[in-house]
């Protein structure tokens, strides 16, 4: 699993130790993984560090100062540093350090700074080094204008390796906002723990391979403000039947899905419950639906009744039910009654009526894209549930932000979907995977996911101890985020299974069920 915390989360277990005066020792410590993973960088890049063309952009907080020490550890080994001033001052310690090792300093502000985009490009090595947790916004001025040269001028596909210091600069380091332009690191080193911006779109794609340098405060950091599931803990968590199961016992799965317009979506739905290991699952529809799901996954029990009729431990509902009112009749038994429930597509407008009438049952998993989580807030918002929603381009600036806005207005779990998911649980649970392939960006992905998704709430609908391997954290309601997660995870590894291709859904089920297989 891993463990993210903000800046604020990370600097109040450094108080103590800054107290103490140990505030230099840590910096050292931070910069010395910071120098070892650009020697390693080096390494791969061109066989040694001597002799390495070495950038470093240094702020002027202490963000630039791991920079510096870490330039000057690098100017030791042999390489050529050179720091760019991005302000008006440095560190003064890690300048003082640099310039002891050799390493020199020219200021962007001063004669030598137009020449500076030029030596970023010609490096072999850039650390960025300007802001940190301390920033307030992105980059600005002379340092933004620096950064625009260099994006502007870097060759498709090459250009200087870039190693952040803690978080790219201009990436918010709790929220993974974008402001302004940033350079797209190869590597981030952060330290004491990932930051959550790390972790979160749209700052993630800029982020790099992740690496986290452990300072010795980790004791003191409070629950982590985001989690990410591994393969490993997907491995470890995910429901499987033992000798005394029987298949009401490991979750039936009710599936309101289709419609005679779309009934494709049910059919994707079903697969996906059945192959992701659902102990049986039952399609509620209209007749033509029923039969083709039939055709289609003969282990499904289609019929024609109402939520109310049936037992289930978990609903999915909404892919392709539209326009059919004995469907839209079925989704709202099934979002005011007490059995958990994935709601998707085209009950997502039903269940957001319902949360502001303060009907939605309890256990609701809300899987929106982007464009359909800025529909719901707008719903949320005339019905005078939330005070602003946000077009989609916004949605998409702070996923995690109005995820978190709509599962407190709705009391469900909100899972937004995109290359990064963001699964936002009502008490402040945060979790993101981004084990997807871009290829799962086709029509009938988000059906698939549902039918995954509904297996595993079904499994621990029953269980409030159903993930309590993973922690303490995962008992009760936030049982149902952390279903949602494994979903997705399991959707993300099944499309990057045997490589990257096309995955049309029904491959994708499939997969699945290969997954969990070697897996799970
Ligand atoms: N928290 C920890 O445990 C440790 C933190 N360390 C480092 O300390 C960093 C935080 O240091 P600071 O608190 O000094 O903060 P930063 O170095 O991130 O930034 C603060 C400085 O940048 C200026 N600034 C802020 N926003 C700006 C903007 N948009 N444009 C231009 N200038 C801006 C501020 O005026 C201030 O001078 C961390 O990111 C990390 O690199 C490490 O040294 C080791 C230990
Ligand atoms: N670029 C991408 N990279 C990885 N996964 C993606 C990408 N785009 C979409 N996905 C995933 O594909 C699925 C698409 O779901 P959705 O938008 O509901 O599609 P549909 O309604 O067509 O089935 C989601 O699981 C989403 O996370
Ligand atoms: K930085």
């Amino acid at each position: 699993m891993i463990e993210a915390h903000t800046g604020a989360q990370v600097r109040a277990a450094e108080t103590p130790f800054l107290e103490r005066g140990d505030g230099p020792a840590l910096m050292r410590r931070a910069a010395h993984g910071l120098a070892l993973a650009c020697s390693r960088r080096l390494r791969e890049r061109r066989g040694k560090v001597a002799g390495a063309r070495v950038v470093v952009l240094a702020g002027t907080g202490n963000n630039g100062g791991d920079g510096l020490w870490a330039g000057a550890e690098l100017a030791r080994r042999g390489a050529a540093v050179l720091a760019v001033a991005t302000g008006d001052r440095l560190h003064p310690e890690g300048e003082a350090a640099l310039r002891a090792a050799g390493g020199r300093v020219l200021s962007l502000g001063g004669p030598e700074g137009a020449g500076a985009a030029g030596r970023v490009l010609a490096a072999d090595l850039v650390v960025d080094a300007v802001l940190g947790t301390g920033a307030r916004g992105g980059l600005r001025g002379a340092a933004a204008a620096l950064v625009q040269e260099v994006l502007d001028g870097l060759p498709d596909g090459a250009g200087p390796e870039v190693v952040a210091c803690d978080v790219p600069s201009g990436v918010g380091a709790d929220t993974g906002a974008v402001h302004g332009p940033v350079l797209p690191a190869g590597t981030t080193v952060s330290f004491g723990s990932a930051k959550a911006g790390l972790l979160l779109p749209p700052g993630e794609a800029l982020c790099g391979r992740a690496v986290t340098v452990p300072l010795g405060l980790e004791p003191a950091l409070p629950a982590p403000a985001l989690r990410r599931l591994e393969p490993e803990d997907v491995a470890a968590l995910w429901p499987r039947p033992g000798a005394g199961s029987h298949k009401y016992s490991r979750g039936v799965v009710g599936v309101v899905a289709g419609s005679a317009t779309y009934p494709g979506a049910a059919l994707m739905c079903t697969r996906a419950a059945v192959d992701a290991g659902a102990g049986m699952v039952r399609h509620l529809g209209d007749p033509e639906t029923r039969r083709l799901v039939c055709l289609t996954s003969p282990e499904v029990v289609a019929s024609e009744d109402h939520p109310t009729e049936v037992h289930v431990q978990a609903w999915v509902v909404g892919p392709g039910a539209v326009g059919d009112p004995a469907q839209e009749s079925r989704i709202d038994a099934v979002l005011t009654g007490a059995v958990p429930a994935v709601v998707d597509a085209g009950a997502l407008g039903a269940a957001a009526r319902a949360a502001a009438d303060g009907a939605l049952g309890p256990g609701k998993v809300l899987t929106p894209h982007a464009g359909e989580l800025a529909q719901v807030l707008a719903w949320l918002a005339a019905l005078g549930v939330l005070e602003e929603a946000p077009e989609r381009e916004g949605v998409e600036a702070e996923p995690a932000r109005w995820a978190a806005a709509a599962a407190a207005a709705t009391g469900a779990v909100v899972v937004l979907k995109g290359a990064t998911t963001v699964v936002a649980a009502p008490g402040g649970l945060l979790l993101t995977q981004a084990d997807g392939s871009p290829w799962l960006a086709t029509a009938g992905s988000g059906d698939t996911l549902a039918g995954v998704m509904g297996a595993v709430l079904a499994a621990c609908a029953e269980h409030p101890d159903a993930f309590a391997a993973a922690g303490s954290w995962a008992r009760g309601e936030n049982r149902f985020a952390v279903a949602a997660a494994l979903a997705v995870a399991v959707h993300g590894q099944a499309s990057r299974l045997g490589g990257l291709g096309p995955v049309p859904p029904t491959v994708l089920a499939q997969r699945v069920r290969d997954v969990l297989r070697a897996r799970a």
